[in-house]
């Protein structure tokens, strides 16, 4: 094959024209979206930014810049905000117990006879005024990279969260814990590993009664799914294969009936692993406990290969998903290098975020554009990806496209289809960039042979890796620690590589996103070579 030479773009920058840099210039949280991607169009070289008259004064969360004390009264703000909702709200006469999680176990049948470790002292206890930093970067200028700042000026603000991991108290007697674990939604790499983990530290605390819910919140409904008793010899092997040993599910029962359901079966523990839907179920469960005084412990692990839950550094299985997408790219870049004029288009998950598909072609560094819901784009036109993959065939011969489901769907006509669960059902637009590209490519004349990949299921039913099997394993405790601590419609992350308890709120308000101005996206860009195609 004869060597051509290759310029990654056709435009002399190999980078895409400059866009106006964007910054976020208020507290992600709590902001609707208008507001929360509300941006100071700086051109590059101005030192000044124009954050528009309503950001000049009035920050999106209600403060007031112009009040000298706007900062302390943003930190209360922010402080109540991130309080965790405790079984001591409702039950102000609780009292707490010694914790009976302890590190020092010796063998059951010696020391283990009443049912608890040993009671050697392990002190390992997280005090519960320990707090983790949400925000490491002290931003100097609003025109910094990435810059996020609540106010103008960009301002430091401290907003520091509650870290996760075992207490020296506890609210509930392991002997009176009947504890029930849950995954909802789609599957995701490392749902055994958490699963498993739950069970262990559950155990380690001395519960004896630990059941998995079938099939996600359809298994609290009456439609004949039996609960399944869990322990340790259960679940010592599941996180050798994929999927949830409980089954998952879209869809399912009301929350009333869920808790009666809970009341029936005498549930007072309840972990809840699943995305955004399965979060705003987890905080609804917890809000219908409170009002029916029920002493129950809510407690969420997010999971969503997406990684579209925020304020946190990852969620678990996404490492995993992004590593697998690498066999998909790797087999379309052989696809189409192998092939005269080959094009490979591979499609991966991400509903209304690109991340996958970002990462995982930073990863691969085989693609050569990479499609995201996020960043706008046209087909067709002079600037269109059908150009673009019209000139990487004449400069380089082959080109592999990284498309995320969820990108591109104005160009498909809407099904106005929902799932079970409520989410809109996406029209294909991998098959879409295919067909169209064989069409564009026979109307120019030009031969091309295009391949389209769609690894899909395969990504999200592997097991996990080594790196994600040890996340799920420490949010799994965390999340356990969290309910005998007395927290309840809380979820677990990690948070500048520190694990951290949220109130469920606060990290399902709107889903993550990949911004477009972010370094990371830049990074994508630098590395497919690809222009703005619009
Ligand atoms: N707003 C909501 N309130 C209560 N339950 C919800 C809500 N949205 C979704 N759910 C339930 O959560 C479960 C999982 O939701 P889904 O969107 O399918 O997955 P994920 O949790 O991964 O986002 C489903 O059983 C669904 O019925
Ligand atoms: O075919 P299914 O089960 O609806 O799953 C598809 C969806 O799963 C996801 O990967 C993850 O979705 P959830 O977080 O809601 O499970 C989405 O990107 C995708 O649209
Ligand atoms: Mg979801």
């Amino acid at each position: 094959m004869e060597a051509l030479s290759y310029s990654p773009s056709p435009s002399p920058c190999p980078i895409p024209s400059p866009r106006p840099s964007r910054r976020v210039v208020c507290l992600p949280t709590r902001c609707p979206r208008s507001c929360r991607v509300m941006r100071a169009i700086a051109s590059s070289s101005s030192a000044g930014v124009d954050q528009g008259t309503t950001m000049k004064n009035k920050g999106c969360n209600g403060v007031d810049f112009k009040d000298p004390d706007w900062k302390p009264k943003f930190q209360k703000d922010f402080e109540s905000r991130f309080d965790l909702p405790h079984i001591r709200d409702v039950f102000p006469n609780a009292s707490p117990i010694p914790s009976t999680f302890c590190l020092r176990m010796r063998t059951p049948t010696e020391d283990f006879a009443g049912g608890y470790p040993s009671d050697e002292k392990w002190h390992g206890y997280i005090n519960n005024n320990d707090r983790v930093l949400l925000k490491v970067i002290r931003y100097s200028s609003p025109t910094s990279a990435g810059a996020e700042c609540i106010d103008p000026d960009c301002t430091w603000v401290e907003q520091w969260v509650h870290r996760a991991g075992p207490r020296e108290e506890i609210y509930f007697q392991p002997e009176e814990v009947k504890a029930a674990i849950v995954t909802c939604g789609g599957l995701c790499p490392g749902l055994n590993d958490v699963i498993r983990h739950i069970v262990i530290t559950l155990e380690i605390y001395g519960v004896k009664k630990i059941v998995g819910i079938p099939f996600g919140y359809r298994g609290f409904s009456n439609e004949g799914l039996t609960e399944m008793p869990l322990s340790r010899k259960v679940v010592q092997n599941i996180h050798l294969s994929g999927g949830s040993l409980l089954g998952v599910s879209r869809g399912g029962p009301p929350i009333s009936d869920i808790v009666d359901n809970m009341e029936k079966r005498e549930i007072n523990m309840l972990f809840v692993l699943g995305g955004n839907g399965t979060h705003a179920g987890a905080n609804a469960i917890h809000n219908e406990c409170r009002k029916r005084g029920l002493k129950v412990a809510v407690v969420g692990v997010p999971k969503t290969i997406d990684n579209d839950i925020l304020l946190m550094d990852k969620t678990f299985g996404f490492d995993t998903a992004v590593e697998e997408a690498q066999r998909a790219i790797n087999s379309a870049y052989i696809e189409a290098h192998s092939a005269y004029h080959g094009i490979g288009v591979v499609k991966l998950m991400g509903r209304s975020s690109g991340f996958i598909a970002m990462h995982a072609s930073l990863a691969s560094g085989q693609i050569d554009i990479c499609l995201i819901p996020e960043v706008p784009f046209d087909l067709h036109g002079p600037h269109g990806v059908l150009r673009h993959l019209k000139y990487l065939i004449e400069m380089k011969g082959s080109a592999v496209v990284c498309v995320a489901e969820g990108a591109g769907q104005d160009f498909l006509e809407k099904t106005n289809a929902k799932d079970a669960s409520g989410n809109i059902v996406l029209s294909d637009i991998g098959v879409h960039v295919q067909q169209e590209t064989k069409k564009y490519f026979k109307e120019i004349g030009i031969p091309a042979d295009i391949k389209y990949i769609d690894p899909t299921y395969m990504i999200r039913a592997c097991r996990a890796n080594a790196s994600d099997g040890i996340l799920c394993t420490v949010l799994g405790q965390n999340a356990v620690h969290g309910a005998f601590a007395g927290y309840s419609g809380i979820t677990v992350g990690i948070c500048n590589t520190h694990y951290v308890y949220f109130p469920i709120p606060e990290v399902i308000s709107y889903p993550r996103a990949v911004d477009p101005n972010s370094r990371m996206w830049h990074r994508c860009l630098t590395s497919t070579g690809q222009p703005d195609f619009i």
